[in-house]
């Protein structure tokens, strides 16, 4: 083990851990899809592990039941299919790799993160072309769960429909019109540091009243 040189990487497995992934915030810019998965990587260190999607979940204001149900789901599904190709992950630790976060890409989504991780904004536009009747700029309850329908694949759905049906109930607005702006920041991950912070500034007002 100690003899091997240290940076063999791809000729020898890794072991998967912080002191191999942490790099990834320094070395370069993040694809989209790796900013959307980074705020739940709490410490920074290229891995997502229960405990941190937990307190992510939390943060951005889910209950306690909901963040651990979402977590069981989020890391049980997604965190086998993130493992990078050299690396030997740590047995029932169900880390997700942020850097490889790609390979967690499921059926039934909208195309918007291309195979790599990018944003495509011609198909982020086709979303509320095709789906958003009642305002240009929003979707109803109605018009997502149309768009859910449209998109569906049928051996792998649940993916898709979770994060879509969460997405509406944290961020729609008093009459049930999730916008077009807030869906845009779900592709960059900003929607959750603005949730968050919402949820500091909501426990601090409640404290001085
Ligand atoms: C540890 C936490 C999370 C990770 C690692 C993660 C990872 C991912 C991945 C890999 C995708 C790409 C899916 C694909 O294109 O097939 C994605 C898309 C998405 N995620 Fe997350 N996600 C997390 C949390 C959340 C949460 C809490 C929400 C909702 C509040 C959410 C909402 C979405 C939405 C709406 C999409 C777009 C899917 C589409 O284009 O159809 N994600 N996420
Ligand atoms: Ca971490």
């Amino acid at each position: 083990m100690g003899s091997k040189p240290a940076d063999a990487a791809g000729s020898q497995q890794q072991q998967g851990d912080e002191s191999s992934m942490a790099d990834l915030y320094s070395s370069h810019e993040l694809t989209p899809l790796q900013k959307h998965a980074a705020f739940f990587d709490r410490n920074k260190d290229g891995i997502i592990y229960p405990s941190e999607t937990y307190q992510g979940l939390r943060a951005i204001g889910c209950g306690v039941v909901l963040s651990a149900a979402g977590t069981v789901f989020i890391n049980g599904f997604l965190a086998p299919k993130t493992v990078p190709a050299n690396v030997k992950p740590p047995a029932f630790k169900f880390p997700i790799y942020v850097k490889t976060i790609q390979q967690g890409k499921h059926g039934s989504d909208t195309d918007v993160y291309d195979t790599q991780g990018r944003f495509v904004p011609e198909k982020f536009e086709e979303i509320f072309k095709k789906h958003a009747h009642t305002r240009p700029d929003a979707l109803t309850d109605k018009e997502l769960g149309e768009m859910l329908k449209a998109n569906r694949d049928p051996k792998d759905w649940v993916g898709a429909f979770v994060e879509w049906r969460l997405l509406y109930a944290l961020c729609k607005d008093k009459e049930g019109f999730l916008h077009k702006e807030t869906v845009k920041a779900v592709y960059d991950g900003s929607v959750f540091e603005k949730l968050e912070r919402e949820k500091k500034e909501a426990k601090e007002f409640a404290k001085k009243k």
